[in-house]
């Protein structure tokens, strides 16, 4: 997955060591099954967009909101309140694990989720621990063994965790979060999709292509956390321009993320820019592996991040919809995150030889103002907007 390969941390509790198989076999086959996911119109129709397609799954994420929740439909032995004491023990020691590495990777993201209501904050740990584990399988110690094969075993392990049957205690963490809410399976089997991506595409012909890319490895992350987080009670905004508004915070982080990136991603052979737009302001791949800021990549910089601008404003307004209880790290990270572009602007640009970052300061200060944004009521904030 595309993200700071070699100087992250690497996550301790990792994953099963029968997930990293050696051989690099049936890549031609992942293709084949990525494909069979994302272009699967057959009937003579033209194909969809892939905003078209990831809408489909917002719809289909949006509707479970109003089901009834899958633990009262399951037979009576998975039922929550069947849980045996000494397994309920287990979970909670899961969850404090959950907790304790989202402490360590994520530190202003956990202090938000301690504003959140104990079940919420549980589940939002597991899931947080499930997309680091399943980054991790392509960023961590063992990523350069990382085969489809591997990423379908954890694909397996994914869908049995779903059924309510878990490999590990951090899976039954996730096994028991997707019982109490209302979290679809598809934005999971879309990120390690993302993974699959990664493991043959190292170009991206249009924004088309690279959005659903966006989508598979960050939007997802958007649409598992929204069930979680809840929408606020007296919120008039559709469930949909919800999920939207989630999604459009993982692809402006991505996009963010990615133009952060550039030099460090071509020193690896890849560039994740559309290489349409590259083209059009009259550059080449050569271009980016030369590493010069010229005017003509000034003038595409600006563009790309007008582009991720508007995905973050996109998002802004879905934050005022959301639980006030949840508003503070979704505006922290919001915030933080959008200011990399401040930062990159700073740096005139360069970001072949300079890594664009939020200084401490700036961070401090925008704890305390996410804070704020997020306890002021909605309609204030809205007004306040509108001025
Ligand atoms: C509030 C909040 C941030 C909640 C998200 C909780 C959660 C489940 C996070 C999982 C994050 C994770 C480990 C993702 C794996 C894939 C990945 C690495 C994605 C990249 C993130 C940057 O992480 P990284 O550590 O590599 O980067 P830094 O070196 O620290 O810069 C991504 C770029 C994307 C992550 C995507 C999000 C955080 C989407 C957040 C969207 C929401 C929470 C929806 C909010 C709802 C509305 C209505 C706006």
């Amino acid at each position: 997955m595309k993200s700071f390969h070699r100087r992250r941390k690497f996550f301790k509790v990792g994953v099963a060591p029968e997930v990293s198989e050696k051989k690099i076999a049936g890549k031609n086959n992942a293709k084949a099954q990525l494909m069979s996911n994302v272009a699967t119109d057959h009937d003579g129709r033209p194909p969809l967009s892939s905003e078209q397609r990831v809408y489909n799954v917002i719809l289909k994420q949006a509707a479970l909101v109003d089901k009834p929740p899958k633990s009262r439909s399951l037979p009576s032995d998975l039922a929550l309140d069947s849980i045996p004491v000494t397994t309920k023990n287990l979970l909670n020691e899961a969850y404090d694990r959950c907790g304790e590495v989202c402490a360590e990777y994520a530190k202003t993201f956990y202090l938000g989720t301690l504003l959140m209501t104990p079940e919420r904050r549980k589940a939002i740990w597991a899931i947080y621990v499930w997309c680091r584990r399943t980054d991790e399988l392509v960023d961590g110690p063992n990523a350069s063994q990382i085969t489809p094969t591997a990423l379908n075993r954890w694909e397996q392990r994914l869908e049995r965790a779903f059924e309510g049957q878990p490999y590990d205690m951090l899976d039954a963490a996730l096994a028991e979060t997707v019982l109490k809410f209302p979290v679809d399976i598809q934005p999971f089997r879309d990120m390690i999709n993302g993974m699959r991506m990664d493991l043959f595409k190292s170009r991206y012909f249009n924004f088309d292509e690279l959005y659903l890319y966006c989508y598979y490895v960050a939007g997802t992350v958007g649409l598992m956390s929204v069930p979680i987080m809840g929408i606020d009670p007296g919120s008039k905004a559709s469930t949909e321009s919800v999920y939207n508004a989630a999604l459009a915070l993982g692809i402006a982080n991505q996009l963010t993320n990615i133009l952060r990136d550039v030099g460090e991603d071509a020193s690896r052979g890849r560039i994740y820019l559309p290489q349409d737009e590259l083209e059009q302001f009259g550059l080449s791949d050569d271009d980016i592996f030369a590493g010069v800021v010229t005017d003509k990549w000034r003038a595409f910089m600006k563009d790309q991040i007008k582009r991720a601008r508007i995905f973050f404003k996109q998002a802004e307004m879905g934050v005022l919809e959301l639980d006030k209880d949840s508003r503070w790290p979704v505006w922290a990270s919001l915030l933080l995150y959008e200011q990399i572009l401040d930062s990159i602007e700073a740096n005139d640009y360069d970001n072949f030889t300079k890594r664009a970052y939020v200084g401490k300061w700036k961070k401090l200060i925008t704890v305390p103002v996410a804070y704020v944004r997020a306890v002021v009521p909605p309609s204030v904030t809205r007004l306040a907007a509108t001025g």
